[in-house]
């Protein structure tokens, strides 16, 4: 059965290895990105509907959630992957850091879901049984349980989003599910040198770089799933056992 996915931040990464993944799958993608990247183009060839979209910007994700309800009547699953890795000193005030961290990882998610909850309803109430409820995944991260002394205001916004997954699955069911994956190490970043990478593997019992299939993967369960919600998936390496 071809899905109506929406994932915020493809450009690059974890949101464009899920777009492409879709896509192949043939499924239809809804692909939001910030900066235009060659991925995008090539995600466009492969028949992804894109929006610009700036999660900073409310007025933006109006337009997004215009153009989807004017061009759409259902939607099957939202992916909110798009986030601001951004560590407490980066030039900006505290409350600009803690503003700019609310505003993508949480305000912009609440703006999209309720504006968009009645499509994933009308999706799942012409569902048969064997497809059944339609999903919101949040991916938050696992320092949202366990805090972060450099990203302070990233972790904080990041368990307030998960604490969006247990509102909005009680909110949305039966016909919607709603979950968090709260990944650890899934990719280094290109500016990560060899001592960065050895003491970010040592923090887990499964000291690896796990890469984008753990994520597709756990996203494709969560979606086959009948009773499966308000909960969050650890993708962690055991770092809690550490
Ligand atoms: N990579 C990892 O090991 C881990 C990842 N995660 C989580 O997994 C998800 C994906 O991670 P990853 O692929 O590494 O993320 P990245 O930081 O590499 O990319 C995130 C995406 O979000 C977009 N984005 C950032 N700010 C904005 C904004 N203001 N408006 C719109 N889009 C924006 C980026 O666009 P642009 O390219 O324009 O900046 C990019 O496409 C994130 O939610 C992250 O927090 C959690 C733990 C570990
Ligand atoms: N938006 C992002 N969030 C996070 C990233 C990232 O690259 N972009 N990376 C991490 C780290 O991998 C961390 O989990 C381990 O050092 C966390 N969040």
């Amino acid at each position: 059965m071809e899905r109506t996915i929406l994932i915020t931040g493809v450009g690059k990464r974890i949101g464009y290895a899920l777009a492409k993944y879709y896509l192949a799958q043939g499924h239809h993608v809804i692909g939001t990105y910030r900066t235009h990247y060659d991925s995008i183009e090539q995600l466009g060839k492969l028949g992804a509907s894109l929006h610009s979209c700036d999660l900073t910007d409310p007025a933006a994700i109006d337009e997004l959630i215009a153009h989807i309800n004017e061009h759409y009547d259902r939607l099957d699953t939202i992916i909110h992957n798009a986030s601001d890795w951004l560590p407490d000193t980066n030039g900006l005030s505290p409350s600009d850091t803690m503003a700019r961290m609310m505003q993508i990882h949480v305000s912009a998610p609440y703006q999209i879901n309720l504006a968009l909850a009645p499509l994933l309803v009308a999706a799942a109430k012409t569902n048969d049984d064997s497809i059944g409820a339609s999903n919101i995944i949040h991916i938050t991260d696992y320092v949202a349980e366990k805090g972060s002394k450099k990203h302070i205001a990233y972790a904080a916004s990041k368990a307030a989003l998960h604490n969006m997954t247990l509102s909005f699955a009680s909110l949305l069911a039966p016909h919607v599910k709603v979950n968090s994956i709260a990944p650890a190490m899934i990719l280094f970043n290109e500016h990560d040198d060899d001592a960065y990478k050895v003491k970010a593997l040592a923090k887990a019992i499964l000291p690896r770089e796990a890469g984008n299939n753990e994520i597709i993967n756990l996203i494709d369960y969560l979606q086959s799933s009948h009773y499966v919600t308000g909960r969050s998936y650890a993708v962690d390496g055991g770092r809690h056992l550490k």
